[in-house]
């Protein structure tokens, strides 16, 4: 069983002639410890297609099944608890919090749920990501790059069933993005996270196991498996 499953997905936004359609139909699903990468010009829908898969926002029609989970029957409460567990963001923003040092924000999310931390996953995750050196410091004194790999610690340290990146390297220069992307790849390999990331760069788009091409809220195309 795929770990997502995305039936008919439609999200319009406004009504009657200024309805904007978003998402119109989108059929996908998703194995586990998969690299998908979604392309598309701007205004494609990519970043609704994000936002619904983590819960964020509910569609219009259509299902997300999450690890077996049909997660737009859930109400707002139950949909938050699950996403908390179940889902590891990671945007453009690195949304790190100042006046906590790196092994803090990466622990964060567990310890606001109330779960204990598996010290040892989070020690191979944070070594994986090369911020053993770092663990102490606080954010303002990394790199963009380094503050990127942090965010992405978190968002692993948690083991979500799947990881949702948003145009990751969007603020880092292009020798950084290289280094981040990899990084990405790397996990998704060694820790068979399942992650699903939307870039603009077609270029990068390489180190994927699969491209789906987004456009006017469809799939417009669809890469075979590479590198797999
Ligand atoms: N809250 C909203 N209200 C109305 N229209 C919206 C809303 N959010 C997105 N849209 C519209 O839906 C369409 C898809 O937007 P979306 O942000 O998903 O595109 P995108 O492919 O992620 O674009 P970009 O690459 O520029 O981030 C666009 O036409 C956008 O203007």
């Amino acid at each position: 069983m795929p770990i997502l499953q995305i039936e008919a997905l439609k999200k319009y936004y406004g009504k009657g002639e200024h309805v904007v359609k978003a998402l119109d139909g989108i059929t996908l699903s998703v194995e586990k410890g998969e690299f998908v990468v979604i392309v598309g010009t701007s205004g494609s829908g990519k970043s609704t297609l994000l936002h619904m898969l983590g819960g964020l926002d509910r569609p219009t029609e259509g299902k997300v099944y999450l690890d077996g989970n049909d997660i737009f029957s859930m109400n707002d409460e139950k949909l938050t608890i699950f996403r908390r567990r179940s889902v590891g963001f990671v945007f453009q923003s690195f949304n790190l919090i100042p006046i906590l040092n790196v092994y803090e924000n990466i622990v964060l999310p567990i310890e606001l749920d109330g779960a204990r931390v598996d010290k040892g996953y989070v020690n191979k995750v944070i070594g994986a990501l090369g911020l053993k050196e770092k663990v102490n410091n606080l954010p303002l004194n990394l790199s963009g790059g380094q503050q990127q790999r942090v965010a992405i610690a978190r968002a692993l340290a948690t083991k979500p069933s799947i990881v949702l990146a948003d145009e990751p390297t969007g603020n880092l220069d292009s020798k950084t993005s290289q280094e981040v992307l990899i990084l990405m790849k790397q996990m998704s390999e060694q820790f068979n996270q399942t992650i699903v990331m939307i870039t603009h760069n077609e270029e990068i788009s390489q180190t994927a196991d699969r491209v789906i091409r987004i456009e006017d809220g469809t799939i417009a195309g669809r890469s075979a498996a590479v590198g797999r």
